[in-house]
């Protein structure tokens, strides 16, 4: 499927080297302010050859927006995004026409279709994550007229881990370095590692946190999509991804009951609240109130520029090195991918919930 929502619903189309990549967002309320500059503001942190952290790729990736706004404001019909490809360059692609490249979609999709596009990976391409970004825009615009903030960070590149939670950093300072990194110190060490990896043609992989405040208590469903179950569908469908984990996530296992769980109060202004968040503010699958917040896995990615084993699509043994330009590390342009899937979640879950009481 390439449909993904169910009020609040987008449908991307596109492959890396065909005329370009876009988006239907369907279910976008009417009267929403919406310009190219804000879906443009989303689209440049994700474009490639941003910093000498990322590919060295160009790709202006300007957004058209074909239909759905009338004087600046959505209309409640569909909305169309389309960005162009520009930076092709399929005499890169020649030497994996008929290779499977170790931890790539190749060998999967020949076996699925019978046939695929070689040049770049076709919508195997993380190029296809553009639309979800122009699309995401729209739902963070929704979302921030209802007091919602969607932020994310690289919180881990290889083994260089920021050594405090979300809540004491300043999530200001995401954009203040190329790594998207809100601890300078760590930031720098990230960055360290990412150019010495990629001086051994190396990739590395890493984590991005995400925070969402202001999210209203009583959104989510109760059974299959449940708020986290919804976010963790939407992160393990970006590319790369190898897990997610919300609240206390795997490291829960340590406490015990009468440690993990969450005091309720009700504070000076009379809102419920709870005195520490090992629920990531989601209880039953619904939002509590408190901050939702959640990590997801980035493995380093398949194309290494070295030699490496493989076969042909005639099962024979060949060698294989990545050629042209990628990235060693893609946790930079992750964030606003996360930005992006976070967003459509929980717009769709915001539209939900209007839905659920007489
Ligand atoms: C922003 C971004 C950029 C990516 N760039 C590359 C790349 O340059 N080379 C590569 O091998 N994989 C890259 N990937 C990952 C592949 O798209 C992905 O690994 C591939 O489609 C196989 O899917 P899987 O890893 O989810 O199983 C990128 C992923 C993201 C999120």
């Amino acid at each position: 499927m390439n449909t993904f929502g169910t009020l609040f619903r987008i449908t991307t189309f596109g492959e890396s080297h065909g005329p370009g990549i876009g988006v239907v967002v369907d279910g976008c309320p009417a009267g929403l302010a919406l310009t190219a500059a804000d879906i443009q503001a989303a689209l440049d942190r994700r474009r490639p050859g941003q910093s000498d952290l990322t590919t060295p790729r160009k790709e202006a990736d300007q957004v058209e927006m074909q239909s759905g706004i009338f004087e600046g404001y959505t209309t409640g019909t569909p909305i169309s995004l389309f960005i162009r490809n520009q930076d092709q360059h399929s005499h890169d692609y020649s030497h994996i026409e008929h290779a499977y490249r170790p931890s790539h979609a190749d060998y999967t999709y020949d076996q699925k279709y019978g046939r695929r596009d070689y040049r770049g990976g076709g919508r195997s391409s993380a190029r296809e994550t553009a639309a979800r970004v122009a699309a995401g825009a729209v739902a963070q615009k929704l979302l921030a007229q209802h007091g919602i903030q969607v932020s994310s960070y690289v919180s881990q590149v290889g083994a260089v881990a920021v050594p405090v939670g979300y809540e004491q950093l300043d999530l200001g300072l995401i954009e203040s370095n190329p790594v998207r990194c809100p601890h300078p110190e760590t930031a720098a060490r990230m960055a360290e590692l990412i150019r010495q990896t990629r001086d051994r043609h190396d990739t590395v992989g890493g984590l991005v946190t995400g925070v969402v405040r202001g999210v209203p208590a009583g959104l989510g469903e109760p059974v299959f999509d449940k708020l986290h179950s919804e976010l963790g569908r939407a992160m393990l469908s970006i590319n790369a991804v190898k897990g997610f984990e919300y609240g206390s996530g795997f490291a829960g296992v340590h406490l015990f009951g009468s440690e993990h769980n969450d005091a309720f109060y009700t504070d000076e202004a009379g809102q419920v609240r709870t005195r520490t968040n090992h629920s990531g503010g989601i209880q039953g699958g619904i939002s509590n109130g408190q901050d939702i917040y959640f990590r997801v896995a980035f493995k380093p990615v398949a194309t290494i520029l070295q030699p490496q084993a493989t076969i042909n699509d005639q099962g024979e043994a060949i060698s294989l090195a990545g050629r042209g330009r990628h990235d060693p590390c893609v946790l930079p342009r992750a964030v606003p991918i996360v930005d992006a899937m976070t967003s459509l979640v929980l717009a769709d879950m915001l539209l939900r919930a209007r839905a659920n009481r007489a």
